[in-house]
């Protein structure tokens, strides 16, 4: 089997491809997230999906080849990319404008050896229940909302916003886990059997 190298610096990503028992190293992939004029957000987070991937395989050390992996995640509102927000106003307003209404979560994947690479999006939706200006600025003191795109995250406090979820909760987070270990299937890199030899 070819080594995997993840492409992220991410928490979420690394615990999450963890929690699927593939065996992986983690690379830095910093790369330019400024959107290209009329760009749809799915072919944004799919362009910087495999730009994520290429720059982690640029940086592996001389002489290592392998499958490098690469996920980009936005939440969009009325076709609006909300990125990480900048400061507490920024967060404050990005969250009052997810209050009461659904939003779509985009995450994109892709997977590059030396011959080709293989990508997709995974959109979901989510349903936020109606939120305070106080509970937005309380969330914010949380210190959660940082470094998350939309500026909230599912899997922690945020949680309490979250009224309804139609997609793939894992995508959400950062790494749609069952499309993530069908594309590593075809790059010769099995989960499963990885899991079943426990
Ligand atoms: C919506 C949402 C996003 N997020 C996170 C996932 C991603 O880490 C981040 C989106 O930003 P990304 O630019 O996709 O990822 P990143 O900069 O954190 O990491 P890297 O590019 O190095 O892989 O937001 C959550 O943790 N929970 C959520 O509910």
């Amino acid at each position: 089997m070819k080594p995997l190298y993840l492409a992220s610096g991410s928490p979420r990503r690394r615990e999450l491809l963890t929690q699927i028992g593939v065996p992986f190293t983690a690379v830095s992939a910093d790369i330019d997230e400024t959107p290209l004029d009329d760009e749809t957000p799915s072919a944004y987070v799919e362009r910087l999906a495999r730009g994520k991937a290429e720059a982690g395989r640029r940086a592996l050390p001389a002489g290592m080849d392998g499958c490098v992996l690469g996920a980009d995640t936005a939440v969009v509102l009325d076709g609006r990319i909300l990125g990480k927000p900048l400061d507490q106003a920024d967060s404050m307003a990005m969250l009052l404008s997810l209050s009461g209404r659904d939003h779509e979560v985009l995450t994109a994947i892709a997977v590059l050896d030396g011959q080709r690479c293989e990508s997709c999006v995974v959109r979901s939706r989510v349903s936020f229940r109606s939120i305070t200006e106080q509970q937005a600025l309380a969330y914010w003191n949380s210190g959660e909302p940082r470094d998350k795109a939309g500026g909230y995250g599912i899997q922690g406090l945020g949680a309490v916003f979250v009224a309804g979820l139609e997609g793939s909760y894992s995508a959400v987070v950062g790494l749609p886990l069952c499309e993530t270990s069908e594309l590593l299937g075809h790059f010769g890199i099995p989960c499963w059997q990885t899991l079943s030899a426990r």
